[in-house]
């Protein structure tokens, strides 16, 4: 995915605050100590109450690709410590040159419907690697779940309207904009107006012409007939130029000889005014000439509450046009993903010999010290432990998702399971063995090679409407949506609690 785009090695595509840290465990001849990190989100964007997991697949074939170039260290070696020295040994860069990964990945699959603080990504292996991969996956994950997200939205409220994303010339760059049209396609676009896109990532293409292309002509009149002629068989034609309802008279004449030719007017397109009205009073045209199967399709900077405005208000709209307000998630530019240590491999003298600032130490089991991010407010705690998503379901869909320490639990739950609310402990649920669940993290990868086929992109775009459709219609609602439960295992939930209590209390 990536790699289709860039003819390049990606493993400088980090912050140096990875390097040093690596070179710092490199030095520090901690390398090699096992770690855990988990890739996951605190807020689901947009004030919604779901999230689209996407990014898997770049993630994957960034994994895939790793290694440092001789061009990539050429440049490491260029760096200087503020004494003008090489930051780094050239020991080290012999370590990077032959740095091959060995990390285990689990994920949940793109296009699953995720919750805040349920990890999507969790890395295990040395803690030099598990470090380097913390920013190429949140520039994965982050955006591509954001747009994909933006995306389900816009799908929500179209319902079974034919969805177009035209974001290209407003995204941001070249990988915003080529990586909105997947995310969006995923999310629920039936196509992109994305060439390149279409290319590389197999997504259907489509669109309308220009004002442009109405401007080049005398008249209008002339120009649809002209569009008409070059391309009989994907006529819509764009009707706002001048004055809008005059367009659509005109576009019925081109219609009209388009018939007499055998083929149809596709639709006609509306850019601006009021898409509420315009689209009524052309409905009606198209009627009235027997033009009842052309489309009527609406842009101008259209989002989710426009949208669910104009069919509120009756428009007659039957196909969408998305752009800018979707590949650069105009209200929420951001999905903050955050990647947290929450275990290390015990020393055989039972103390970590890594010392990591901010984060508590509390030996958990024989072989991991589970670690654990404080901070004031309740919500950016990281939670310990070497974690699965169990999410249960019952014959109407999801219930609830509850996090458990795979260390600790036994996870073919032969027994019942109580799931704690992290933000309030009273609030508990208990499951029943038989109650159906799926654990939702799956192996991607083993000792750095790839061991999950990813679904190809048509795939994980209906994966994403099952999944939908499995959520209670109050989890999707935009206003004040409800909460999906989202808890811990209560044996992980009384070990948080245990952690954080310990470390308030000083001792
Ligand atoms: N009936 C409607 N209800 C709610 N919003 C609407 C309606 N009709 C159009 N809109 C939206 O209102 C905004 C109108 O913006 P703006 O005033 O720039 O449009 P315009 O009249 O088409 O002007 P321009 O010709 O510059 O595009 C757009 O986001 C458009 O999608
Ligand atoms: O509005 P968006 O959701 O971003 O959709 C893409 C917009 O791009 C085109 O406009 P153009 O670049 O010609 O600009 P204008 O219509 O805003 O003048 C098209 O006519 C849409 O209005
Ligand atoms: O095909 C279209 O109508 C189109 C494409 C890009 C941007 N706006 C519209």
């Amino acid at each position: 995915m990536t790699n289709k785009l860039y003819d390049t090695s990606l493993s400088l595509l980090t912050d140096l605050y990875q390097v040093t840290m690596a070179y710092g465990y490199w030095k520090t001849k901690t390398s090699e100590k096992e770690a855990v990190f988990n890739l996951y989100f605190r807020k689901n964007p947009f004030n919604g109450g779901f999230t689209i997991a996407c990014g898997l697949a770049n993630v994957l074939g960034y994994i895939e690709n790793f290694g440092f170039s001789k061009k990539d260290l050429r440049y490491l070696r260029t760096l200087k410590g503020n004494d003008g020295k090489p930051m780094f040994e050239p020991e080290f860069m012999d370590y990077l040159a032959d740095l091959k990964l060995t990390c285990d990945v689990e994920a949940i699959p793109e296009g699953t419907v995720v919750f805040p603080n349920e990890p999507l990504i969790r890395v295990r292996g040395p803690i030099l690697q598990c470090q380097l991969l913390e920013t190429p996956l949140l520039n994965l994950v982050n955006f591509e779940s954001l747009i994909a997200t933006k995306a389900a939205r816009l799908r929500l409220v179209v319902e079974q309207d034919t969805l177009l994303e035209f974001g290209l010339r407003r995204a941001q760059g070249i990988d915003g904009g080529m990586t909105a049209s997947r995310a969006a396609y995923i999310g629920g676009c039936d196509a992109t107006s994305n060439v390149l896109a279409g290319k590389l990532y197999d997504i259907p293409v489509g669109g309308t012409h220009a004002h442009s292309w109405v401007m080049s002509f005398a008249d209008e009149q002339q120009a649809f007939d002209a569009y008409a002629d070059v391309l009989p068989n994907n006529v819509t034609l764009l009707v706002d130029t001048y004055d809008t309802l005059q367009g659509v008279r005109y576009a019925i004449e081109t219609g009209r000889k388009l018939v007499e030719r055998g083929y149809k007017l596709a639709a006609i397109r509306l850019d601006s005014g009021d898409l509420a009205y315009l689209s009524i009073e052309a409905r009606k045209l198209l009627d009235a000439a027997g033009f009842e199967d052309t489309g009527i399709v609406a842009s101008n900077d259209l989002d989710e509450t426009i949208i669910a405005s104009l069919r509120q208000q009756g428009a007659k709209i039957n196909i969408w046009g998305v752009g800018t307000k979707l590949v650069t998630a105009y209200d929420q530019p951001a999905l903050g993903g955050v990647y947290k240590l929450a275990a290390l491999r015990q020393e055989p003298d039972g103390q970590s010999n890594v010392n990591v600032t901010e984060e508590v130490d509390v030996p958990r089991t024989n072989s991991w010290v589970y670690k654990m991010k404080l901070s004031e407010q309740a919500i950016k705690i990281s939670t310990p432990g070497i974690q699965q998503v169990r999410r249960f379901r019952d014959e109407r869909g999801f219930v609830a998702d509850m996090i458990y320490d795979t260390e600790s639990m036994d996870g073919s739950a032969s027994e019942s399971t109580t799931m704690i609310d992290p933000l309030d402990f009273t609030k508990r649920r208990r499951f029943e063995a038989e109650q159906p669940y799926e654990d939702l993290l799956v192996p991607v990868v083993k000792s750095g090679k790839r061991v999950y086929d990813s679904p190809d992109i048509h795939a994980v775009r209906e994966r994403v409407q099952t999944q939908l459709a499995n959520l209670h219609p109050g989890v999707k609602r935009f206003v004040n949506p409800h909460t999906y439960p989202v808890g811990l295992e209560k044996g992980l939930h009384e070990l948080k609690t245990k952690l954080i209590l310990k470390l308030r209390e000083g001792k």
